[in-house]
Order: structure tokens, then sequence, then C-alpha cells
């Protein structure tokens, strides 16, 4: 079993609390199938989802996803993946990724960090002072908030909970496999996602590209 580096976080190891089968259809029609865990023991508390696509959940609901499953950490964005909002990219994202784990088999974590971690009715304070000339970092940092909160402790102790110990992780954010290596999970490749432009969600990304690192080939300004 995997023995999570302290620091971060917790060394605690977490269990599966449920698992059920949960149909899917994204509203473009895309349908898939899901097996969804909850946990006991994450290091927040707080209701973080992993959801097995694929063939990385069995027939009889058991969750194997075998060496090096392909994963996607995704942090909650309520206006992105529920409402469609083109001010950011993560609705794109998560649809891209849900068909990519369907075909590889994988993980998606879906983990309550609402705003990099900072809350809803925050990121909309965020946003507003964005709307008055601030980028995405400077608005969290002006409220009194990190750039971002996020810790990806609860991610490796889901992933530690059903014997993932590496990862190919489908992500952007350089941040992300740096805090999963901390954490004592293996990060044998990084896989970029697709970049979801909108005329809306420009400034966002080009602040992540120029701030935060993250690999996004967008054409010049
Ligand atoms: N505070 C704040 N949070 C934002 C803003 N735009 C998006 N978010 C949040 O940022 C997070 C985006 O998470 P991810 O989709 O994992 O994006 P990422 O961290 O860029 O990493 P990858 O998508 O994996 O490349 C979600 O929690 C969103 O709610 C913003 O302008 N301000
Ligand atoms: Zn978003």
């Amino acid at each position: 079993m995997l023995t999570l580096h302290e620091g971060r976080g917790t060394t605690a190891a977490a269990s599966i609390r449920t698992a059920v089968t949960v149909p899917i259809r994204f509203p473009d029609g895309y349908a898939t199938v899901a097996r969804v865990l909850t946990f006991e023991g994450l290091a927040d508390g707080r209701e973080h989802l992993l959801l097995a696509f694929g063939d990385a959940w069995t027939e009889d609901g058991a969750v194997d996803p075998g060496p090096s499953p392909l994963v996607r950490l995704h942090s909650e964005c309520l206006t992105g993946d529920v409402f469609g909002s083109e001010r950011c990219d993560c609705g794109p994202q998560l649809r891209e990724a849900v068909e990519a784990l369907e075909r590889e088999g994988g993980l998606l974590l879906y983990l309550r960090q609402e705003g990099r971690g900072i809350g809803l009715y925050s990121k909309l304070d965020a946003y507003a002072l964005q709307d008055a000339g601030l980028d995405t970092y400077e608005a969290n940092l002006a409220l009194g908030h990190d750039a971002d909160e996020r810790d990806y402790t609860c991610a490796a102790q889901m992933l530690a909970a059903v014997g993932v110990e590496s990862v190919r992780l489908f992500t952007n954010n350089p941040d992300k496999s740096g805090q999963l290596r901390d954490l004592g999970i293996g990060v044998d490749a990084v896989i970029p996602t697709a970049v979801h432009l909108t005329p809306a969600n420009a400034r966002y990304l080009q602040a992540k590209r120029d701030r935060t690192g993250h690999h996004l080939d967008l054409p010049a300004a």
C-alpha cells in the first residue's frame, strides 16, 4: 500500500465508502457509464468523487485501473462544468477528459475545489475584479486569497485507496503533477488537454500560460 509522504497532508489512508454505477449523458449526446466512488478519511473531509471509466472497472463493479492509468484531476467549476461558462475552459476539458478516459480506461477525480480552492462566491468576486482589469491570479490576491489554494493530498489518498501508485496525468497544469509526485504518486507521463479557446477566456488562458506555466499553445494575441 502506498505510504503518502509527510508534509503536504495526512499520511492516513482513506477508504472507499460507497461505489455506485451512474449512466452519464452530456448535452451534446455523448453517453457513457461510470463507477462512482465516495471515500472515508479524506484529509479535508470534503465530498470528492472518483469516477472510473471504460475498462478501469470490472463487471462486478470493482475499480481495477491497472498500472499507470490515465487520470484527470478536475477541480470543480460550477459555472464551467454545469452552465457551460465560456469564461474558462473547464466544461470542454471535462467533456474531453471523460471521452478519453472511456476510450483508454481511466479515472476522473472530481475535486471539490471550486475557484482554485477559494469557493464559488469568491470566484465570482474575482471575476468582477477581472472585469475591472486584474488577471485571474491578481484577482485572487486582491481578495486576500492565494493565487491557487488547491492541495491535492486528497487526490493522492483516493488514488492510493484504489491501489494506484503511478499515473499518466491529463493536464496542462504543472502544479498538479508536482504535487502528486511530492505526495508519493508516480507521474509517468503528462498528457496535455486540448486548448479550448473562446473570446471570453483568452486572457484567462494567457495568464495560466504566462504565470503558472500551463502547457497551452495559444495563437499570438
Ligand atoms: N479563483 C478563480 N478560479 C477560477 C477562475 N477560472 C477558473 N477557476 C477555477 O479554476 C479551477 C480550474 O481547474 P482545472 O480545470 O483543474 O484547471 P487547471 O488548474 O488550469 O488545470 P488543467 O485543466 O488540468 O490544465 C476550477 O476550480 C475553477 O473553478 C478564476 O478566474 N478565478
Ligand atoms: Zn472553470
